[in-house]
């Protein structure tokens, strides 16, 4: 692959025998390239970076931790305390260090990331990413309705001050956006009032900038939403009516929604982060991925750590590829989903997502270098190759969706620029 000193792809050879001699015949001159080559006799193999469309990285420390709970009270006795730690400034450091390298170490090359309340903490979050090259988007947590006193935004003036400080702080530190961006964050309708949600919509329209939110993830929710935000027939409804709803929204979860408002997403071109490993461990339901793409509505997947146990995309693109299953169980077997199909979504469904599919997500020539170097076959290898299967491609493939893990990612780049994997120095 040749690879422009801003990280372009400029092409790619499947036949390359080294990287002179490929450059030689793309006529690139000596030393004004950078073309990395792979072995095709090892199990190895490039694959685009991951995209988490949705992921809180205040709450790393987390993973794992939801006993038998389920999303509302999940929140009041796991969440928001946790998350409300994150006025100290070293505990954001620390967590938010160590949720980044890790999930770079795992392939995502760019993240969604929601932060906290806390506006410091949150520029810190966008700081620690950009220094180790993620591509991630910054949102700080509004919630001004329906919170705890301990952590909140005690009035809309304050969520409205507190999200400005953060949109200007990540101005300064990456003026064009190219890695780190701010993205508006209701947490969900049920934590804003209406006035919030509506000075969010129109503060997008004017910037551009995008939004992520929660949607129809657990059937108390939506009736809590109901119940506070009647103006509106639906939940999907809510956010339509506040200029939240575009083709630069990621709604996570869409578990429980209605065909109306399937058709509205789609209208409106929103996209959905869907979050299988954490609809499983919270119990919220199993999201109809097939019926939401049927309608034209974008899908990527999003570890929602730590509603999800994982911080992987890999691992969640094998809970996606299940929940499709569980769901056929039930008798309708158009629900199943593909490896191609959850590999899709973890890159280039991703980056449709984010509205990057015309930089990012595959390999074509024009696009960024944002990709993974896969070895199966290296020290201490989750995944047993044999040696009839090395010609095999898709089976490899299969074998890392079912048992890779961050052993087998060698090499991590965005942007061109090596910044991850277990052979980065
Ligand atoms: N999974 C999940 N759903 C939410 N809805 C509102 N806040 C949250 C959150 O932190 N995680
Ligand atoms: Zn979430």
């Amino acid at each position: 692959v040749g690879v422009e000193d801003n990280g372009t792809i400029e092409f790619l050879d499947q036949n390359a025998s080294s990287a002179e001699a490929s450059a030689e015949r793309h006529s690139w001159p000596v030393g004004s390239y950078s073309v990395v080559v792979n072995d095709p006799s090892s199990a190895s193999f490039f694959f685009p970076g991951f995209f988490d469309t949705h992921i809180h990285a205040s709450q790393y420390p987390n993973v794992g931790l939801f006993g038998k709970t389920t999303l509302l009270d999940w929140l009041n006795s796991y969440t928001f305390p946790l998350e409300s730690s994150f006025s100290d400034l070293k505990v954001a450091d620390n967590v938010y260090s160590r949720v980044i390298a890790r999930t770079l170490g795992n392939g995502t090359t760019t993240a969604a990331y929601y932060a906290t309340v806390h506006a410091a903490g949150t520029n810190l979050l966008a700081d620690i990413a950009l220094k180790a090259g993620q591509r991630a988007f910054i949102g700080r947590c509004c919630m001004d309705a329906n919170s705890p006193d301990y952590y909140c935004d005690k009035n809309l003036e304050e969520a409205q001050r507190a999200t400005l400080e953060v949109i200007e702080h990540i101005k300064k530190i990456d003026p064009n956006h190219d890695i780190v961006s701010p993205i508006l964050t209701p947490r969900f309708a049920a934590s804003c009032s209406k006035e919030l949600l509506c000075w969010l919509g129109k503060l997008s329209t004017e910037t551009s900038l995008p939004v992520q939110t929660h949607i129809s993830e657990n059937l108390l929710e939506v009736e809590l939403v109901k119940s506070m935000h009647p103006f509106a027939a639906s939940y999907a409804g809510v956010y339509d009516k506040c200029g939240l709803l575009h083709d630069r929204t990621i709604l996570a979860h869409a578990v429980h929604l209605t065909d109306d408002e399937r058709l509205l997403i789609a209208k409106r071109g929103s996209g959905v982060a869907h979050c299988p490993a954490s609809n499983s461990a919270l119990t919220s339901g199993e999201t109809r991925v097939k019926w939401l793409l049927d309608a034209g509505v974008k899908v990527g997947l999003g570890t929602d750590v730590s509603g999800g146990f994982t911080p992987s995309i890999l691992h969640t693109a094998r809970q996606a590829l299940l929940v499709s299953r569980h769901l056929s169980m039930k008798g309708d077997e158009t629900h199943k989903l593909s490896i191609e199909e959850v590999l899709y979504l973890a890159t280039l469904g991703g980056a449709e997502v984010c509205s990057l599919a015309n930089k990012l997500g595959n390999f074509l020539p024009g696009k960024k270098w944002d990709a993974q170097l896969i070895t199966l076959d290296c020290k201490d290898s989750p995944v047993d190759i044999f040696p009839w299967e090395l010609e095999k491609h898709e089976d490899l493939v299969a074998k890392w969706l079912f048992n890779g893990d961050d052993r087998n990612v060698a090499k991590v780049w965005v942007d061109g620029k090596l910044v991850a994997g277990t052979a980065f120095q």
